[in-house]
């Protein structure tokens, strides 16, 4: 139950719903159990004794009982769903809020498919149980309290013989739940990673393409799929044992009523018709018992679901803003003093001892071989990640005294690959600024070279880019997001590779583009290439997360360190291996 009570602020504010609903329910059941006295007073009064003209009055009184049946199960189940569809609206949308301010770190560790199943079957499985579960739950044992009732009423000790079968009945319930719980556990788990399987498989199509490998991602769903599979059947199983017991118990009782509820009447100590009514409200009772296995197994479901939930919604933010945190213009100073950063405990270090200073304006360069940390630099400027030791300041203060958004939205970051979301290039232009006028937004363009290719196309701005922005080469791609940052109009901006991934007619068309975009703002350029950054003002080199050389273009070619040697592979070597080759 601690899953409902940690979710109850879900669900209670509803609460009024579920009474109402709960209400009705209780006209719906008593009304059922109203069937085998019409049924007793038919057979005893109308048949036995001859009062024929009571048939009017019965029918009468019958059918008048359906119509408040009716009205009353409309009631019921209208406000039983309204109930769980409105909780779980709200359960909904603090997960997705949840997500947003989730940090970097827990997405490293997350799986899409996964999360994707937890945004969608169990919290669909949750309100289920909230629409349905919950009031089948109290409609059983009304059932049971309003039959039991009825039939002490005819006889007390049919009654007891009825519920003598009762415990037998809840014991085996209760050993069910034991076992169906981790079980159904289990299948979520496993719908979970099939969900991912089909995910990455798709997210990386071009891949598995490109290498072949669809037979291996066959197998892999098909591991994942069977596990499903198996999970499922050993529910099925402990599913498919327990129903039979239960009807088992439920049969023997039947039997023991007849045999003694036969005795009495033969015995003339009960009525027939008290037998015959007494004997459709023991199915009242046995029938919703068994049928609380079905319950239980829903109950499990969601109490399964809902812990899937609450591992989301209680995940730790360890990005925290402080409640002092300041909304304030940034001049796009950077400072780093001995910043000290690991990823994963007692992991390698990606940062060790790093210390610069970039001055509002000015151009740092990153370069070093491939895992040296100069993407890691960048994610902390903008508190992605927190540092070990050390501090990041931003025009002279620690980073997490800003408020995220304030420091986040005064940061622009133009990506190797950027990402561009399925709709229009003027929604995916203006995605930072979702207020920019179209003047801004074409400006944007202009200035990142993008304006003539984008008016080209059939529908200009409003063209509709498809998933992950397909539809545009690399560098169409990579000048939309450089007009991304120009409309954000950023302090400080991060060029991460940004034009590793094109053709040398393109780089020139994105290097002006950047040129533009770089204008006073200070600008952090990681390349690879030694031309992409040789006019910074700083080029910091790193290895294995240390600066191990820094200065200007001019000053690191003379230093005879491993800048001296980066350069000389691509222009020396270049030009010996273009020598050779004529
Ligand atoms: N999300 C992460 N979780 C764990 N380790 C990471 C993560 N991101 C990077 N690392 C590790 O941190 C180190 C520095 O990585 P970083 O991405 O900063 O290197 P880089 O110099 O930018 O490399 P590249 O040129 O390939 O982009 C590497 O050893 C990398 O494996």
């Amino acid at each position: 139950m601690d899953t409902f009570k940690k979710l109850k602020h879900f669900y209670w504010p509803y609460r009024k719903y579920f009474f109402l609903s709960l209400f009705s329910l209780i006209f719906v059941t008593a009304i059922t159990v109203v069937y085998p006295i019409v049924l007793q007073i038919t057979i005893d009064e109308v048949v036995r004794n001859g009062n024929y003209s009571w048939i009017p009055y019965i029918s009468t009184a019958f059918i008048l009982l359906m119509i408040v049946k009716g009205i009353t199960t409309f009631f019921h189940q209208y406000l039983g769903e309204f109930f769980g569809i409105n909780s779980v609206y709200v359960v909904r949308e603090e997960l997705y809020e949840k997500l947003q301010v989730l940090s970097f770190k827990y997405y490293d560790n997350a799986k899409t498919g996964d999360l994707m199943s937890r945004l969608t079957s169990d919290v669909e499985m949750f309100r289920f149980f909230l629409s349905f579960g919950f009031s089948e739950l109290i409609r059983i044992t009304l059932l049971i309290l309003f039959s039991l009732s009825v039939m002490f009423y005819y006889s007390v000790p049919l009654a007891l013989v009825t519920m003598a079968a009762m415990p037998f009945l809840t014991i085996v319930v209760f050993q069910f739940d034991k076992r169906v719980h981790p079980a159904f556990r289990g299948i979520r788990k496993s719908f979970g990673r099939l969900n991912t399987r089909v995910q990455e498989n798709i997210s990386g199509m071009n891949t598995v393409k490109s290498l072949s490998r669809e037979d291996f991602e066959i197998g892999r769903f098909s591991n994942s799929s069977d596990n499903y599979r198996q999970n499922y059947l050993q529910t099925s199983e402990i599913w498919a044992k327990f129903m039979p017991l239960m009807e088992f118990i439920g049969n023997v009782c039947a039997v023991a009523l007849l045999a003694y509820g036969g005795y009495l009447v033969m015995d003339n100590q009960l009525e027939l018709g008290a037998l015959v009514a007494f004997f459709n409200l023991v199915w009242y009772i046995l029938g919703p018992l068994m049928n609380l296995g079905f319950v239980v197994n829903q109950f499990s479901q969601a109490k399964a679901s809902g812990e899937r939930l609450l591992e989301i919604l209680e995940a730790n933010e360890d990005i925290v803003e402080k409640e002092t945190a300041v909304d304030k213009p940034i001049d796009g100073h950077v400072t780093f003093k001995d910043v000290t950063f690991t990823y994963i405990e007692d992991d390698d270090k990606a940062l060790k001892d790093v210390s610069f200073d970039a001055p509002p304006g000015k151009v740092i360069g990153l370069i070093g071989p491939t895992g040296a940390g100069k993407t890691s630099i960048t994610q902390l400027i903008t508190r992605f990640y927190e540092p070990d030791e050390g501090e990041v300041l931003v025009d002279g203060r620690p980073v997490d005294d800003y408020k995220l958004k304030t420091l986040r939205s005064n940061i622009g970051f133009v990506l190797q690959e950027p990402f561009l979301f399925s709709t229009t290039i003027r929604e995916n232009i203006a995605y930072g600024v979702p207020d920019a006028t179209d003047e801004q937004i074409i400006d944007a363009a202009k200035r990142a070279q993008a304006h003539d290719f984008i008016m080209e196309m059939p529908k200009g701005y409003d063209t509709m880019l498809g998933e992950r922005g397909m539809g545009l080469s690399g560098g169409q791609k990579q000048r939309i997001s450089i007009a991304r940052a120009i409309c954000v109009n950023p302090s400080i901006l991060v060029l991460d590779d940004a034009t590793s991934a094109v053709d040398m007619e393109t780089e020139f068309k994105i290097q002006k583009a950047l040129k533009e975009v770089m204008k006073g703002r200070t600008t952090f350029i990681i390349a690879h290439r030694i031309s992409s950054l040789k006019h910074a003002d700083e080029i910091l080199v790193l290895e294995q997360g240390e600066i191990v050389e820094r200065g200007t273009h001019d000053y690191l070619l003379s230093n005879q360190g491993p800048y001296q040697r980066i350069y000389d592979i691509q222009y020396q070597d270049r030009e010996t291996i273009m020598e050779a080759a004529k």
